[in-house]
């Protein structure tokens, strides 16, 4: 029998709550298949989106959403979500200029109650949204999903001491896929792999759709009773428990049945916190997910058919696989070298080391404050350790940055991958304030790579660089195409180099922006405004003499850089001053990051939003000058 569809009568919610748990079913399946077809188009995370499409229309189902308050925890799996929320016009638009965020965002509806994409945040959130409702005395529930790579960071625990030692209600659901982005690693996910692997939970999958078809809808009798029922479903206490919170499963979180009676009865409960623990499969219902090793975590556009993914055909490496490549190669020479990254192998290139050194590679999870102290530690000792982490990640890891690694000067070399904009992840994953934050930090050395040749020299200076903490920026994706020397010469700390020499106008750039600076030039040269351009290298320490040159024998004075207000441009200025050269009326400009943030789109078009394209580093001199400037005269 032909089934009539239920997605298109389903714009929000409260549209499907008198639905059978049939119609849920046949939902669950129309909106994986809109996801899948969705994604096709705009690329993206798919395979946890994939695995969550039962949990999403089972949660939405069950609670009185937007009232009750959904949070998820990244929210790289809430296409589901988005589709049943309203925005399913909207959801060919995923990840694009002026569409809709990749992630959970409150700005974007209602039925986002907090915005993520940094993991990890959701038992916290839901406990000040639990918190708050306690304290104006109002009702309702708040309910956080986090992964199973997720709930291995730190303030996922810092988050369940606090919230398990309180009476507030709160819904935990720990998604367990045994996948983070890689898969999972750590003591916590072999506990979690023992618990579903046991007798108990296997004879539960089968038994499960015999108890729910026969349970009453919902329990009858008192709470007591529904509690009694959820339990003894499953599995007994366990580590969680200890904990403080009420643990029930594990759950198959495929079965809509179980899920549904499962939910409606923990919402039933009158207790503190509670944690319902969901098995998943990321990827669910779409064999080239189902059958890839990572699950399509992320991807580009694909064939619906095939699953083949559209891979444009590189003209470079990329700066990852070169970070990757030039570390294993000198640790064939260095045993001393060792790797760290945080969940993210295949990210970092950390897998090209790995591979070649699996000892010495350590993948800590979902930890990047773990990651840096325990690079500290290797490094008290000794080791060369290169932590591999993103900048926006790097983010979670300051105080042990400052504190265990800066404070006692400890040589950690810091890759910072992603540096700049990402692009389609936006603003959550820009890699825009590392050369602020690290910058203020005494004994740190600093460098940004703007083409690959220079990545892979800041590499090598790294490895011998023993006299205190160093990291280098490189940003997302291909490099320029250059060739790469065979063995990289170390560069002389605190020294830039000069790519163009010119007269009237000098742009300092500091990082891959210097493309862009080199096209200025180029421009400026034909409006008649000679210009130097000089690559930085190093925003600490500060090449002071160039710095003064370029000052001393330029009109205007440009610096450029793909970070936030307060980094390299700041640095400059603080040395003009205090130099005096501020006080000769040199002309002096400033282009970061613009003090707001950026959402999504191509890195092109955001760095065309940001102002730091060729035209705009003109229009800059230009001003500078104090001349009119318009944009034909560009293309005289
Ligand atoms: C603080 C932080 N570090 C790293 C990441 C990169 N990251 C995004 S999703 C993910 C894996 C999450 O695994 P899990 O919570 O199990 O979710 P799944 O993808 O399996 O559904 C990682 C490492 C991040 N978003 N935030
Ligand atoms: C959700 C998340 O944080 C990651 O999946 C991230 O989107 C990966 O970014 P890259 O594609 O730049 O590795
Ligand atoms: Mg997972």
């Amino acid at each position: 029998m032909v089934k009539t569809p239920l997605l298109d009568k389903v714009k929000y919610p409260a549209d499907m709550r008198g639905f059978s748990r049939e119609d849920l079913k046949q939902l669950a399946d129309e909106v994986r298949a809109e996801v899948i077809d969705a994604v096709s188009v705009t690329g993206g995370h798919l395979g946890a989106g994939l695995g969550v499409v039962e949990l999403t229309v089972a949660i939405h189902a069950v609670f009185d959403t937007p009232n009750d308050k959904l949070i998820w925890d990244v929210g790289h799996q809430c296409y589901p979500h988005k589709v049943l929320t309203g925005r399913r016009d909207r959801i060919r638009t995923l990840r694009k200029g002026g569409g809709l965020s990749g992630f959970t965002k409150r700005a974007e509806s209602e039925y986002d109650p907090f915005g993520a994409a940094h993991s990890s945040t959701s038992i916290s959130a839901g406990m000040g949204f639990a918190t708050a409702r306690d304290l104006s005395g109002k009702d309702g529930h708040v309910i956080s999903v986090i992964g199973d790579g997720s709930i291995t960071a730190g303030m996922a625990y810092e988050a369940m001491n606090n919230a398990g030692a309180t009476d507030s209600r709160q819904i935990v659901i720990l998604n367990d896929n045994d996948m983070s982005i890689a898969p999972p690693v750590g003591a916590m996910s072999h506990m979690l792999a023992k618990m579903i692997s046991s007798g108990g939970y296997q004879k539960m999958r089968g038994a499960g759709r015999a108890i729910v078809k026969d349970a009453p809808r919902p329990i009858k009798g008192t709470v007591r009773k529904a509690e009694e029922y959820t339990r003894g479903m499953f599995m007994g206490g366990t580590w969680f428990e200890e904990l403080g919170f009420y643990y029930v499963g594990p759950v198959d979180g495929h079965d809509m049945d179980a899920l549904l009676s499962v939910l409606e009865n923990v919402k039933n409960m009158k207790r503190g916190p509670t944690l319902i623990h969901v098995v998943t499969q990321k990827g669910k219902g779409y064999a080239p997910a189902e059958n890839s090793a990572d699950k399509y975590h992320g991807v580009s556009k694909f064939n619906v058919v095939t699953g083949e993914q559209s891979k444009s055909i590189p003209n470079a490496p990329s700066y990852t696989s070169v970070f990757g490549g030039q570390l294993a190669k000198h640790a064939e020479k260095d045993d001393k070298i060792v790797g760290i990254t945080a969940a993210m192998p295949g990210g970092t290139g950390m897998n090209i080391f790995g591979k070649a050194f699996p000892d010495r590679m350590f993948d800590v999870g979902i930890a990047e404050q773990h990651a840096v102290t325990f690079a500290a530690g290797l490094a008290a000792e000794g080791f060369r350790p290169f932590c591999a982490i993103y900048s926006t990640f790097l983010q979670r890891g300051y105080d042990q940055v400052v504190h265990d690694v800066a404070i006692q000067n400890l040589p950690v070399r810091f890759a910072m991958d992603r540096a700049g904009l990402v692009g389609a992840d936006g603003p959550t994953h820009a890699g825009a304030f590392d050369i602020a934050y690290l910058g203020c930090l005494p004994n740190f050395t600093l460098m940004a790579a703007a083409d690959e040749a220079d990545l892979a020299r800041m590499v090598a200076t790294a490895v011998i660089h023993d006299s205190g903490p160093i990291g280098f920026r490189y940003a997302r994706g291909e490099a320029t195409g250059i060739e790469i020397p065979e063995n990289p010469e170390p560069l002389e700390i605190g020294k830039g180099r000069i790519m163009k020499q010119g007269s009237r106008v000098a742009i300092l750039s500091y990082g891959t922006r210097l493309g862009e600076a080199m096209k200025a030039a180029e421009q400026l040269d034909v409006l008649g405004l000679s210009a130097t351009v000089a690559d930085a290298r190093f925003a600490k320490p500060l090449d002071k003499d160039l710095v003064r040159r370029l000052a001393d024998e330029h009109e205007v004075f440009i610096t450029i850089e793909e970070g936030s207000v307060g980094g390299f441009g700041a640095f400059v200025l603080h040395e003009l001053a205090d130099s005096g050269r501020l006080d000769k009326g040199l002309k002096v400009r400033t282009m970061t990051l613009p003090d707001t943030f950026i959402d999504q789109d191509t890195p092109e078009k955001m760095y065309e939003e940001a102002g730091l394209h060729a035209d705009a580093i003109v229009e800059t001199v230009f001003k500078a000058l104090g001349q009119e400037f318009n944009a034909q005269m560009n293309l005289a």
